[in-house]
């Protein structure tokens, strides 16, 4: 029986990759922190997913197991496993690096050579790479040619928008749109790849990766943080409003027209991807909060994330940017007292202004021509 270990039980670790492996038969255990998902998931070892979309159905996920991340008993789990993946956040992957690093050490001390593949399912550019930086941290030096044997770490991209369940009757039932898209990098696996239908296997994984973040995260941000301004709660209310749909297909077609040059995308193709995004943001079943999606707007900021990442493209290659440059000025003015790096951007915007918060956070030069044009659109934004 393949087994695997799912860290993070959370809205894409049940409603996506956990479900995927277990219809594909795998034995999946979760690890998370979350007392009242390990017991539910340990003691009833399945859970319903509503599917909504231009279909609405349930399936019911069986044959999974969870534990307490914490437990010492999950080394012995990682020893013996073939299969590890992730949905915890790209924050919390420092946090489990040490947890997988000791479990290794366990698998290798065994004698255990078989192999095992890490997928980190995280919105973070070749987010498994980063982890296996920091699981090298913790791993005793002696094990790096075992580890670079007999483990493979696999970079993915994962979409599938999972908001938080509104079915209050179940903690464990999620809610999922039916589009979904799992693509990894088949270059990186250790021994033969698992079969695991939904799981897509490419060796060009940047490009996936690029279109899926600077596509689908660059509007459903933009989306997010112009909503928010006008008022709204839900991701559906904001792109329903004409200007702010306006505005984000815009967005998404100057990031577009950057990833059309650099990868090579058929123009039209593009556009109907767009469109296809456009529509699963108004999906009428989905009930996403704007700060689902705007939260952690620091991380959002970072030069590798949705919102920078694309506007260098434009400024690589001399494209149209004012609309990303507005999501940019929206994301200062996003207020949530509910989320530290929220209140942090907005302390520091207060004490020091706006160019030197963009410097800081987004690595953009302060006394550049693109930092003035979006500390214009901040001003005009913010009164
Ligand atoms: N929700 C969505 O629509 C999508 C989310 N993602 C990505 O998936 C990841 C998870 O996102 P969500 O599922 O929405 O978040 P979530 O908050 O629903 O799930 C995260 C889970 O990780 C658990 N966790 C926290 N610390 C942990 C630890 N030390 N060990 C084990 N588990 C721990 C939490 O208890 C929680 O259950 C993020 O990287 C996100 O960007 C990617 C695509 C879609
Ligand atoms: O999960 P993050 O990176 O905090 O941001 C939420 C984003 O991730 C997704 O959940 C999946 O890409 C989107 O629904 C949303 O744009």
């Amino acid at each position: 029986m393949t087994t695997a270990i799912h860290f993070g039980a959370g809205n894409i670790g049940r409603g996506f990759i956990g479900k995927l492996l277990a219809d594909a038969g795998i034995h999946v255990t979760f690890a998370d922190v979350n007392p009242q998902l390990v017991e539910a998931l340990s003691s009833r070892h399945s859970y319903p997913v509503h599917i909504v979309g231009q279909e609405v159905r349930t399936d019911t996920v069986t044959g999974v197991d969870a534990i307490d991340s914490r437990r010492p008993e999950l080394l012995e789990l990682i020893a013996n496993t073939d299969l590890i993946t992730t949905a915890v956040g790209p924050t919390v992957l420092t946090l489990i690096a040490r947890t997988l690093a000791e479990g290794l050490q366990r698998r290798f001390e065994r004698g255990n050579t078989a192999p095992l593949n890490i997928i980190a399912c995280e919105n973070q550019v070749r987010g498994t790479t980063f982890l296996k930086g920091e699981v090298l941290k913790h791993l005793d030096a002696r094990y790096l040619p075992e580890l670079e044997q007999f483990v493979g770490f696999v970079d993915s991209a994962v979409d599938r928008i999972v908001p938080p369940s509104t079915d209050q009757s179940d903690p464990l039932a999620v809610t999922v749109e039916t589009f979904s898209e799992w693509i990894v990098d088949q270059t990186q696996f250790r021994g033969p790849v698992p079969a695991i239908p939904g799981m897509e296997l490419t060796d060009n994984l940047m490009a996936f990766v690029e279109r899926k973040l600077f596509t689908l995260n660059t509007g459903h941000i933009i989306t997010a943080y112009l909503g928010a301004l006008a008022g709204y709660r839900t991701i559906g209310e904001a792109i329903a409003d004409p200007a702010i749909r306006a505005q984000v297909k815009a967005a998404m077609q100057e990031s577009g027209a950057v990833l059309i040059r650099r990868y090579g995308f058929d123009q039209a193709q593009h556009q109907a991807y767009i469109e296809k995004i456009l529509g699963r943001f108004a999906n009428p079943h989905l009930v996403d909060e704007i700060d689902r999606v705007g939260r952690q707007p620091i991380r959002k900021l970072g030069p590798e994330d949705r919102l920078i990442k694309p506007l260098l493209g434009t400024l690589e290659y001399g494209i149209d940017n004012a609309n990303l440059l507005k999501g940019i000025a929206a994301a200062f003015c996003y207020r949530n007292d509910d989320d530290p790096q929220a209140v942090e951007l907005q302390q520091r915007l207060a004490t020091e202004g706006l160019k030197t918060a963009l410097a800081h956070y987004t690595g953009l030069d302060a006394g550049s021509v693109v930092a003035e044009q979006i500390e214009q659109r901040y001003l005009a934004l913010s009164h």
